[in-house]
């Protein structure tokens, strides 16, 4: 049996994990951390998926006992800004399209659609733009129909889940860690201070214990590896072969900056927003009191210097005083996150640019399949290999729906832009987009391993980036419009509805405090 799990790494994956374990297993599994007091988390990570609050549930963290505490905002949708033209905008909204006669509205709006998708069937994009809060005050969600984040089965796990919240969170990432260590030592989580300076192994080539540089050898049943991107324990011990995704998806570095805000002065915009950029895109989180923001570039087409310099172009003189944090990201997946007796989370396991925000989804995902796989008293390879069947597949889902963004962009005006479009396509990723020209994506077209979005999400992004199918659905032809119009209608009303009734984004955060 594991009886005693050994986590390296105390960022955002290893106290995720820590804290998963012991709200798992209690006392039954000794669940130890070792964090470096020298060796810097990455420092970002800042924006999530709406499923992180089933990970929050599980531990037992209401949002008022968490959210003070980490900066933390309100997240409805990403606004992709610039990708399908200068000074355009649309918002990916954690909102499944409505359906009429069968039909979603998606499809009802190639055939009747007026204005812009977006705004014509999700009420988020409404909300973003007022900067709404999706809580009334007291807590109240805005749409009754759903989960009010309170009744959510402890056991909770993402992608067990048939609902889709209408909300995700901005919140700064190193409070978050900090926040999770000290629920989780007091919960019991051993944490040992000091640097891993040698892993050792047995004869079997399984990890038999670590070496610190002051707390002796520390021995365990079951590693976990969330050392980043260094992969101490996957890669540089065990060897597991990393697989890059540069082919596809070229943007290998990032440069970010912290700058602070007045958030009741200029509110707080309840999204993400990614901005097309010359070489990449830059992000902007707002979050309580700062705006968290970067430039994901490939440094083949142009240089930290210049990214940086454009960055702060972007945010304008609200950063002339702040430090720029420069960061390579290695951009792949390890062919094996489970090998032997570790098991890599977080970037240690593998990563894809922030462009929706999956860092922490991978982790989340990573940590419930850990516990679905846990191993028993036969320690059966069969555990760890689906494990890495389903973990390989989720990446692999993740790295096609990112590089649909930029071929669906199809942007020319810039050497890096012009060069995406010619980059190869991940396998099969030729023949749906072949399908997407004629119908619209759904379950039986899209990428069907687990992988964290819907099929709307995928119609969300060709028809914001203006991509739509050739003719609307034939199916429609026999279908009165009448129905759908009124659907469309019923949307723009609630919408107009729940802007003139809903608190701000900063006056219900102000009011947590
Ligand atoms: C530019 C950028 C933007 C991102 N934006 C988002 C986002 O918006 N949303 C999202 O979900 N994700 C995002 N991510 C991903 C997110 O940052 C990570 O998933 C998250 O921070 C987890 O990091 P980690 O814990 O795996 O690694 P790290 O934060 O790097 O932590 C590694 C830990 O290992 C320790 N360590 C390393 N070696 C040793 C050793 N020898 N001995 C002891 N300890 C050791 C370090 O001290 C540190 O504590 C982003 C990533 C990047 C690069
Ligand atoms: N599992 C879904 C994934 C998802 C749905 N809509 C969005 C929008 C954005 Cl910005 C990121 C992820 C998703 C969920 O977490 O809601």
């Amino acid at each position: 049996m594991v009886d005693n799990v050994v986590i390296v790494g105390g960022g955002t994956a290893g106290w995720m994990t820590a804290t998963y374990l012991n709200a798992t297993f209690g006392d039954q599994v000794t669940v130890s951390l070792v964090e470096s007091p020298n060796l810097p988390t990455v420092g970002v990570g800042e924006a999530t998926f709406s499923t992180v609050r089933h990970f929050f549930h599980y531990i037992g963290l209401r949002e008022h006992e968490w959210m003070p505490h980490c900066s933390a905002a309100y997240k409805l949708a990403i606004r992709f800004q610039n990708w399908g033209g200068e000074n355009e905008h649309f918002y990916h909204p954690f909102e499944r399209p409505r359906h009429v006669d069968g039909c979603t509205l998606a499809d009802w709006w190639l055939k009747v659609g007026s204005e812009a998708f977006d705004r014509e069937s999700f009420v988020l994009a409404a909300l973003c733009e007022a900067r709404r809060s999706p809580n009334r005050a007291g807590g109240a969600l805005f749409d009754r129909n759903l989960h009010d984040g309170g009744d959510l089965p402890r056991r909770e796990v993402m992608n067990g889940a048939d609902t889709q919240f209408p909300y995700a969170y901005h919140f700064d990432a190193t409070l978050l860690a900090h926040f999770l260590a000290d629920l989780g030592m007091r919960r019991g989580v051993h944490r040992v201070l000091d640097d891993v300076e040698r892993v050792v192994q047995d004869e079997t080539g399984a990890i038999d214990h670590l070496v610190t540089k002051q707390h002796g050898d520390i021995y365990g049943d079951l590693f976990i590896d969330c050392t980043g991107f260094r992969g101490l324990l996957i890669n540089q011990t065990l060897g597991a072969r990393f697989e890059s995704f540069q082919d596809v998806l070229p943007n290998d570095r990032a440069v970010a900056l912290r700058v602070p805000v007045d958030g009741e002065s200029q509110g707080i915009a309840p999204y993400t927003t990614a901005t097309a950029m010359d070489a990449g895109w830059a992000w902007t989180i707002p979050l309580y009191d700062r705006i968290g923001t970067g430039y994901v570039y490939s440094s083949e087409f142009t240089t930290p210097e210049q990214a940086e310099s454009d960055l702060r172009a972007h945010v304008g003189p609200a950063a002339d005083e702040v430090e720029a944090n420069h960061i390579r990201m290695r951009v792949g997946r390890n062919e094996r996150f489970w090998m032997r007796n570790c098991v890599a989370i977080g970037l240690s396991g593998g990563f894809v640019e922030p462009l929706e925000s999956t860092g922490i989804f991978f982790i989340q995902y990573g940590i419930e399949q850990l516990v679905r796989h846990f191993p028993g008293p036969d320690r059966s390879p069969a555990l760890r290999d689906n494990y890495n069947r389903l973990m390989a597949g989720c990446f692999d889902g993740v790295r096609e729906f990112l590089v649909l963004h930029y071929r669906a962009a199809r942007r020319e005006d810039t050497p890096y832009w012009k060069a995406i479009n010619e980059l190869p396509l991940p396998p099969g990723m030729a023949d749906r987009m072949e399908l997407w020209k004629s119908r619209l994506p759904d379950s039986g077209s899209v990428i069907a391993d687990y992988h964290g979005f819907e099929p709307y999400s995928y119609a969300v992004m060709l028809l914001g980036l203006g991509q739509r199918p050739r003719y609307p659905h034939p199916a429609l032809r026999g279908l009165d419009s009448a129905a759908a119009r009124a659907e469309f209608e019923r949307v723009r009303a609630e919408a107009e509805q729940l802007v003139n009734t809903l608190p701000s984004q900063y006056e219900y955060l102000a009011g947590m405090r």
